[in-house]
Protein backbone atom coordinates (compact mmCIF):
# COMPACT_ATOMS: atom_id res chain seq x y z
CA UNK A 1 0.00 0.00 0.00
CA UNK A 2 1.49 3.23 -0.58
CA UNK A 3 2.08 5.44 2.65
CA UNK A 4 -0.61 8.30 3.77
CA UNK A 5 0.35 11.36 2.19
CA UNK A 6 0.51 13.90 5.42
CA UNK A 7 0.95 17.67 4.96
CA UNK A 8 2.89 19.19 7.74
CA UNK A 9 1.89 22.80 7.94
CA UNK A 10 4.45 24.62 10.40
CA UNK A 11 3.60 27.77 12.37
CA UNK A 12 6.07 28.74 15.15
CA UNK A 13 6.68 28.36 18.80
CA UNK A 14 9.30 26.60 20.62
CA UNK A 15 9.43 23.27 18.23
CA UNK A 16 11.30 26.09 15.79
CA UNK A 17 13.10 27.56 18.23
CA UNK A 18 16.84 28.91 19.25
CA UNK A 19 18.56 28.96 21.72
CA UNK A 20 22.22 30.31 22.40
CA UNK A 21 23.71 26.82 23.52
CA UNK A 22 21.98 23.29 24.35
CA UNK A 23 21.58 24.39 27.52
CA UNK A 24 19.68 27.38 27.05
CA UNK A 25 15.42 26.35 27.71
CA UNK A 26 14.25 29.21 28.65
CA UNK A 27 14.65 32.60 26.85
CA UNK A 28 15.36 31.22 23.40
CA UNK A 29 13.61 32.79 20.66
CA UNK A 30 10.36 30.90 19.43
CA UNK A 31 9.55 30.44 15.86
CA UNK A 32 12.98 30.69 13.78
CA UNK A 33 13.83 27.34 12.21
CA UNK A 34 11.74 26.50 8.90
CA UNK A 35 9.48 23.86 8.23
CA UNK A 36 12.15 21.98 5.75
CA UNK A 37 14.85 22.09 8.68
CA UNK A 38 11.86 20.40 11.09
CA UNK A 39 11.42 17.75 8.49
CA UNK A 40 14.88 17.14 7.96
CA UNK A 41 15.66 16.54 11.64
CA UNK A 42 13.57 13.66 11.64
CA UNK A 43 14.34 11.12 8.87
CA UNK A 44 12.03 9.00 10.36
CA UNK A 45 9.07 10.41 9.10
CA UNK A 46 9.71 8.30 6.07
CA UNK A 47 8.98 5.34 7.34
CA UNK A 48 5.67 6.50 8.38
CA UNK A 49 4.51 8.94 6.02
CA UNK A 50 4.64 10.19 2.83
CA UNK A 51 5.22 14.08 4.35
CA UNK A 52 5.31 17.41 2.62
CA UNK A 53 5.81 20.72 4.32
CA UNK A 54 4.23 24.03 4.29
CA UNK A 55 5.21 27.39 6.34
CA UNK A 56 2.00 28.90 7.14
CA UNK A 57 3.90 31.21 9.72
CA UNK A 58 6.75 31.44 11.77
CA UNK A 59 5.90 33.21 15.20
CA UNK A 60 5.15 32.83 19.10
CA UNK A 61 1.80 31.39 19.81
CA UNK A 62 0.92 34.07 21.89
CA UNK A 63 1.22 36.71 19.48
CA UNK A 64 -1.25 34.69 17.52
CA UNK A 65 -4.45 36.54 16.20
CA UNK A 66 -8.23 35.05 15.48
CA UNK A 67 -7.71 36.37 11.85
CA UNK A 68 -4.45 34.06 11.31
CA UNK A 69 -6.47 30.99 13.20
CA UNK A 70 -9.19 31.45 10.50
CA UNK A 71 -7.08 31.79 7.51
CA UNK A 72 -5.01 28.38 9.10
CA UNK A 73 -8.60 26.96 9.22
CA UNK A 74 -9.40 27.97 5.81
CA UNK A 75 -6.12 26.30 4.92
CA UNK A 76 -6.19 22.93 6.55
CA UNK A 77 -9.97 22.82 4.83
CA UNK A 78 -8.68 23.42 1.73
CA UNK A 79 -6.28 20.19 1.95
CA UNK A 80 -8.24 17.75 4.06
CA UNK A 81 -10.84 18.48 0.79
CA UNK A 82 -8.01 17.46 -1.60
CA UNK A 83 -7.81 13.38 -2.53
CA UNK A 84 -4.37 13.46 -2.62
CA UNK A 85 -4.18 14.41 1.40
CA UNK A 86 -4.96 12.09 3.98
CA UNK A 87 -4.27 14.36 6.93
CA UNK A 88 -2.35 17.55 8.63
CA UNK A 89 -0.05 18.00 11.11
CA UNK A 90 0.30 21.24 12.74
CA UNK A 91 3.04 22.40 14.65
CA UNK A 92 2.55 25.57 17.58
CA UNK A 93 3.75 27.34 19.82
CA UNK A 94 2.37 25.63 23.11
CA UNK A 95 1.45 29.00 24.48
CA UNK A 96 -1.92 29.57 22.72
CA UNK A 97 -2.18 26.04 21.35
CA UNK A 98 -5.50 25.06 22.78
CA UNK A 99 -7.14 27.88 21.61
CA UNK A 100 -6.16 27.29 18.44
CA UNK A 101 -6.83 23.48 18.50
CA UNK A 102 -10.15 24.30 19.77
CA UNK A 103 -10.84 26.64 17.30
CA UNK A 104 -10.12 24.16 14.56
CA UNK A 105 -12.22 21.42 16.04
CA UNK A 106 -14.75 23.37 15.54
CA UNK A 107 -14.39 24.50 12.60
CA UNK A 108 -12.65 21.85 10.21
CA UNK A 109 -15.01 20.26 7.95
CA UNK A 110 -13.34 16.65 7.47
CA UNK A 111 -13.35 13.72 9.35
CA UNK A 112 -9.83 13.79 8.27
CA UNK A 113 -7.23 13.80 11.18
CA UNK A 114 -5.92 16.98 12.33
CA UNK A 115 -3.19 16.91 14.92
CA UNK A 116 -1.47 19.61 16.55
CA UNK A 117 1.78 19.37 17.87
CA UNK A 118 4.34 21.27 19.61
CA UNK A 119 7.72 21.36 22.28
CA UNK A 120 8.49 22.59 25.47
CA UNK A 121 12.32 22.84 24.71
CA UNK A 122 13.51 24.35 21.75
CA UNK A 123 15.10 22.66 18.91
CA UNK A 124 18.63 23.18 20.14
CA UNK A 125 18.11 22.31 23.48
CA UNK A 126 19.63 18.89 24.99
CA UNK A 127 16.67 16.44 24.54
CA UNK A 128 14.68 18.36 22.67
CA UNK A 129 11.26 16.97 22.58
CA UNK A 130 10.55 18.11 19.16
CA UNK A 131 11.72 15.89 17.01
CA UNK A 132 9.88 12.83 18.97
CA UNK A 133 6.75 14.68 19.52
CA UNK A 134 6.53 15.55 15.47
CA UNK A 135 7.16 12.14 14.92
CA UNK A 136 4.49 10.57 17.29
CA UNK A 137 2.11 13.43 15.64
CA UNK A 138 2.57 11.65 12.30
CA UNK A 139 2.08 8.95 13.64
CA UNK A 140 -1.37 9.27 14.98
CA UNK A 141 -2.77 11.58 12.28
CA UNK A 142 -0.88 8.44 9.33
CA UNK A 143 -3.20 5.94 11.89
CA UNK A 144 -6.25 4.32 9.75
CA UNK A 145 -8.40 4.66 13.08
CA UNK A 146 -7.54 8.17 13.17
CA UNK A 147 -9.92 9.98 11.29
CA UNK A 148 -13.75 11.02 13.17
CA UNK A 149 -12.15 12.22 16.66
CA UNK A 150 -11.88 15.83 16.49
CA UNK A 151 -8.54 17.79 16.43
CA UNK A 152 -6.12 15.78 18.31
CA UNK A 153 -2.95 17.78 20.40
CA UNK A 154 0.05 14.81 20.72
CA UNK A 155 3.21 16.15 23.02
CA UNK A 156 4.91 13.64 25.49
CA UNK A 157 3.32 10.05 24.25
CA UNK A 158 -0.19 11.41 24.83
CA UNK A 159 -3.09 12.48 22.65
CA UNK A 160 -5.04 14.73 23.77
CA UNK A 161 -8.86 16.00 22.49
CA UNK A 162 -8.69 19.75 21.76
CA UNK A 163 -11.56 20.33 23.43
CA UNK A 164 -10.61 19.44 26.92
CA UNK A 165 -6.51 19.64 26.74
CA UNK A 166 -4.87 22.51 28.44
CA UNK A 167 -1.15 23.61 29.11
CA UNK A 168 -1.05 23.29 33.03
CA UNK A 169 2.29 23.55 33.89
CA UNK A 170 4.63 27.15 32.89
CA UNK A 171 7.74 24.69 31.67
CA UNK A 172 7.14 20.53 32.59
CA UNK A 173 7.06 18.61 29.15
CA UNK A 174 4.35 16.99 30.70
CA UNK A 175 2.15 20.33 30.93
CA UNK A 176 -0.97 19.34 28.29
CA UNK A 177 -3.79 17.98 30.95
CA UNK A 178 -7.29 17.53 30.61
CA UNK A 179 -8.38 16.80 34.67
CA UNK A 180 -11.27 15.73 34.39
CA UNK A 181 -11.29 13.85 30.80
CA UNK A 182 -7.71 12.47 30.72
CA UNK A 183 -5.96 11.54 27.32
CA UNK A 184 -7.95 9.79 24.45
CA UNK A 185 -5.03 7.66 23.63
CA UNK A 186 -1.33 7.66 23.57
CA UNK A 187 1.59 6.93 21.21
CA UNK A 188 3.54 3.14 22.30
CA UNK A 189 6.41 2.85 20.39
CA UNK A 190 5.65 2.49 17.11
CA UNK A 191 1.82 1.75 18.04
CA UNK A 192 -0.94 4.49 18.30
CA UNK A 193 -3.49 3.29 21.05
CA UNK A 194 -6.92 4.87 21.21
CA UNK A 195 -9.26 4.77 23.78
CA UNK A 196 -12.42 6.86 23.42
CA UNK A 197 -13.65 9.64 20.75
CA UNK A 198 -14.97 12.23 22.51
CA UNK A 199 -18.16 13.20 23.11
CA UNK A 200 -19.06 16.51 22.23
CA UNK A 201 -20.09 17.99 18.78
CA UNK A 202 -16.77 18.65 16.92
CA UNK A 203 -15.38 19.19 12.93
CA UNK A 204 -18.48 17.63 10.62
CA UNK A 205 -20.86 17.63 13.55
CA UNK A 206 -20.10 20.99 14.78
CA UNK A 207 -22.45 23.85 14.10
CA UNK A 208 -18.97 26.13 12.93
CA UNK A 209 -18.25 23.10 10.28
CA UNK A 210 -16.16 24.93 7.38
CA UNK A 211 -17.03 28.49 8.89
CA UNK A 212 -15.07 31.29 7.28
CA UNK A 213 -15.25 34.66 8.34
CA UNK A 214 -14.27 37.87 6.88
CA UNK A 215 -15.15 39.93 10.32
CA UNK A 216 -14.51 38.37 14.04
CA UNK A 217 -16.31 39.39 16.57
CA UNK A 218 -13.87 41.43 19.45
CA UNK A 219 -14.41 39.07 22.68
CA UNK A 220 -12.31 39.70 25.85
CA UNK A 221 -11.24 37.42 29.18
CA UNK A 222 -11.87 39.31 32.17
CA UNK A 223 -11.26 37.45 35.87
CA UNK A 224 -12.66 38.18 38.97
CA UNK A 225 -10.85 38.18 42.53
CA UNK A 226 -11.04 40.19 45.93
CA UNK A 227 -11.82 43.66 45.21
CA UNK A 228 -12.16 43.25 41.29
CA UNK A 229 -13.09 46.65 39.81
CA UNK A 230 -16.44 46.88 37.97
CA UNK A 231 -14.84 49.55 35.81
CA UNK A 232 -13.20 46.74 33.24
CA UNK A 233 -16.92 46.24 32.33
CA UNK A 234 -16.81 49.83 31.61
CA UNK A 235 -13.43 49.80 30.11
CA UNK A 236 -15.20 46.91 27.32
CA UNK A 237 -18.18 48.74 27.13
CA UNK A 238 -16.03 52.05 25.89
CA UNK A 239 -14.35 49.55 23.58
CA UNK A 240 -17.51 48.07 21.76
CA UNK A 241 -16.43 44.55 22.48
CA UNK A 242 -19.53 42.03 21.22
CA UNK A 243 -18.38 39.64 24.19
CA UNK A 244 -17.43 39.23 27.48
CA UNK A 245 -16.01 36.06 28.97
CA UNK A 246 -16.07 35.99 32.66
CA UNK A 247 -13.65 33.96 34.96
CA UNK A 248 -14.67 33.71 38.25
CA UNK A 249 -13.57 32.07 41.32
CA UNK A 250 -14.77 28.83 42.45
CA UNK A 251 -18.08 27.87 40.29
CA UNK A 252 -18.03 30.82 38.64
CA UNK A 253 -19.21 33.09 41.15
CA UNK A 254 -19.23 36.76 40.48
CA UNK A 255 -18.48 39.68 42.79
CA UNK A 256 -21.42 42.65 43.61
CA UNK A 257 -19.17 45.09 41.18
CA UNK A 258 -18.79 42.43 38.43
CA UNK A 259 -22.42 41.96 39.18
CA UNK A 260 -23.25 45.43 38.24
CA UNK A 261 -20.65 45.64 35.78
CA UNK A 262 -22.11 42.89 33.77
CA UNK A 263 -25.48 44.30 33.98
CA UNK A 264 -24.12 47.25 32.21
CA UNK A 265 -22.74 45.15 29.62
CA UNK A 266 -25.87 43.04 29.16
CA UNK A 267 -27.81 46.83 28.74
CA UNK A 268 -25.69 47.55 25.79
CA UNK A 269 -25.71 44.09 24.24
CA UNK A 270 -22.67 42.06 24.99
CA UNK A 271 -22.95 39.40 25.23
CA UNK A 272 -21.34 37.68 28.91
CA UNK A 273 -20.00 33.76 29.37
CA UNK A 274 -19.18 32.86 32.97
CA UNK A 275 -16.52 30.66 33.75
CA UNK A 276 -14.32 28.99 36.38
CA UNK A 277 -10.52 30.53 37.36
CA UNK A 278 -10.35 27.20 39.21
CA UNK A 279 -8.82 25.30 36.44
CA UNK A 280 -11.45 22.14 35.85
CA UNK A 281 -15.04 21.52 36.42
CA UNK A 282 -18.51 23.04 35.29
CA UNK A 283 -19.82 26.39 36.05
CA UNK A 284 -23.21 25.91 36.72
CA UNK A 285 -26.15 28.09 35.93
CA UNK A 286 -27.26 30.23 38.96
CA UNK A 287 -30.62 32.38 38.36
CA UNK A 288 -29.43 35.10 40.61
CA UNK A 289 -26.05 35.57 37.92
CA UNK A 290 -26.68 37.07 34.44
CA UNK A 291 -24.61 35.58 31.22
CA UNK A 292 -24.52 31.91 29.57
CA UNK A 293 -22.30 29.43 31.26
CA UNK A 294 -19.40 28.42 29.66
CA UNK A 295 -20.06 24.07 30.92
CA UNK A 296 -16.30 22.86 31.49
CA UNK A 297 -14.48 25.64 29.26
CA UNK A 298 -11.84 27.19 30.24
CA UNK A 299 -11.63 31.12 29.18
CA UNK A 300 -9.71 30.53 26.43
CA UNK A 301 -11.77 28.42 24.66
CA UNK A 302 -14.83 29.58 26.38
CA UNK A 303 -13.60 32.87 24.36
CA UNK A 304 -12.81 30.85 20.77
CA UNK A 305 -16.28 29.17 21.19
CA UNK A 306 -17.87 32.33 21.47
CA UNK A 307 -16.56 34.62 18.91
CA UNK A 308 -17.60 31.60 16.26
CA UNK A 309 -21.02 31.47 17.99
CA UNK A 310 -21.75 35.45 18.08
CA UNK A 311 -20.99 35.51 14.05
CA UNK A 312 -24.24 33.39 13.71
CA UNK A 313 -26.38 34.32 16.77
CA UNK A 314 -26.61 36.72 20.19
CA UNK A 315 -29.45 34.38 21.37
CA UNK A 316 -28.66 33.34 24.78
CA UNK A 317 -31.03 30.03 24.49
CA UNK A 318 -29.25 29.24 21.59
CA UNK A 319 -25.63 30.12 22.58
CA UNK A 320 -26.12 28.13 25.70
CA UNK A 321 -26.90 25.51 23.88
CA UNK A 322 -24.24 25.36 21.94
CA UNK A 323 -21.83 26.01 25.24
CA UNK A 324 -23.74 22.49 26.23
CA UNK A 325 -23.01 20.62 23.11
CA UNK A 326 -19.93 21.54 21.64
N1 LIG B 1 6.79 26.05 24.44
C1 LIG B 1 6.36 26.93 23.57
O1 LIG B 1 6.07 26.60 22.42
C2 LIG B 1 6.20 28.37 24.03
C3 LIG B 1 6.87 29.33 23.08
C4 LIG B 1 6.06 30.55 22.75
N2 LIG B 1 5.75 31.35 23.89
C5 LIG B 1 4.84 30.15 21.97
O2 LIG B 1 3.80 29.82 22.50
O3 LIG B 1 4.93 30.10 20.76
Amino acid sequence: ATPPHIVILATGGTIAGQGASSEQTTGYKAGVVGVDQLIQAVPELKHVANVSGEQVFNMASEDMSTSQIAALSARVNALLARSDVDGVVITHGTDTIEETAYYLDLTVNSEKPVVMTASMRPSTAISADGPMNLLEAVRVAANPNAGGRGVMVVLNDRIGAARFVTKSNTTALDTFKAPEEGYMGRIVGPDVVFDYHPDRLHTTHSAFAGMTSSKQPNVIILSGYQDDPGFLFDAAIAQHVDGIVFAGPGAGSVSSRSREGMQRAIAKGITIVRTSRTGSGNTPTDPQLPGVVADSLNAPKARILLLLALQKTHDTHQLQTWFHTH
